[in-house]
């Protein structure tokens, strides 16, 4: 399912003297199966663009538009919209509230009325999309879990209602670097086998970089860079305007380059430009 952002503008509490622009005039078309990381400083309206895909809130100007369809057109109902494009909250295990995993992954299927068998092969699917296994799990209390399963198990809860396009509002926030690395593993695994549009928030390039296909940037309410981690990268000076830390080895990159003629950064991928470093730092270290 595509995805096309066309001037969506948000102003909340227009008109009174709390007035804020969160979105300004954004324009952009999410290709169907791509991988989306949508990154920018706090306030710079991630939050709230994401929202919007799922219409829960309503654009001051501008709309959205999923395979041609206006999701804020009159005769649309929300729920229709909320089935195909999934969002995965912030913290989301808080969220978790049933006695057992497998009855908190069949909440959103049971709402949507379906019949038990095709509640439980959701399920058991679900559960182990997001690799966990089903006959540990099932009958476990949620609380019982670690805080990297407990999210797993959320996450499981959105795939039940098996979304063409799934939206995580920083997935990883609170997690250990192996347990972040353990999440976007799954979402970028559930991406390929399943070819599902997904557009992941995060604070941070480096954690995400791997992953994605292409990078969003918000600054201030507007998209600053729409382009592919590569690219996106090569803009250093620009993100560092905007507040975003540019990953390590950019930055490595950057100033090796300054001194080093044989380092031209355009040239690599992140894993070679990694492989590169360690090449330049072992010649370093010999000479
Ligand atoms: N419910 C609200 N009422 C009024 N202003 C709001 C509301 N929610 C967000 N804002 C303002 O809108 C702007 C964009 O906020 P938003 O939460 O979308 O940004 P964000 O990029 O998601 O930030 P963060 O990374 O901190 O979550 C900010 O200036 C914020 O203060």
């Amino acid at each position: 399912m595509s995805i096309d952002i066309k001037n969506l503008s948000h102003i909340y509490s227009e008109g009174t003297p709390f007035e804020s622009i969160a979105l300004d005039q954004v324009t952009a078309t999410i290709e169907k199966g791509t991988f989306i990381g949508l990154i920018g400083h706090t306030g710079s309206g991630k939050s709230t663009l994401i929202q919007h895909l799922n219409v829960l809130l309503k654009p001051t100007g501008g709309t959205v538009f999923l395979d041609e369809l206006d999701i804020n057109a009159k005769n649309v109902n929300p729920k229709t919209i909320r089935q195909k494009v999934g969002l995965v909250f912030q913290y989301p295990e808080h969220q978790l509230f049933e006695e057992t995993v497998a009855k908190d992954v069949a909440f959103g299927p049971t709402n949507l009325g379906l019949k038990k068998d095709e509640i439980e092969k959701r399920v058991q699917q679900a559960i182990e999309l997001v690799g966990l296994d089903y006959d540990t799990v099932k009958d476990k209390s949620p609380f019982e879990l670690s805080g990297g399963q407990m999210r797993r198990v959320a996450i499981a809860g959105v795939l039940a209602m098996e979304p063409e396009v799934l939206v995580l509002d920083e997935p990883t926030a609170g997690l250990d670097p192996k347990g972040r690395d353990d999440i976007l593993r799954v979402i970028r695994s559930l991406h390929e086998t399943n070819k599902i549009t997904v557009v992941l928030v995060s604070h941070s390039m480096e954690d995400i970089a791997k992953f994605v296909d292409k990078i969003m940037v918000m600054s201030k309410g507007k998209l600053a860079l729409y382009d592919t981690p590569e690219n996106v990268f090569s803009q250093a000076e620009m993100l560092e305007n905007i507040g975003l830390a540019v990953p390590q080895v950019t930055y490595l990159m950057r100033e090796l380059k300054k001194t080093d003629p044989l380092v031209n950064q355009n040239a690599y991928t992140l894993e070679q430009a990694q492989e590169e470093i360690v090449k330049m730092i072992r010649r370093k270290q010999d000479a």
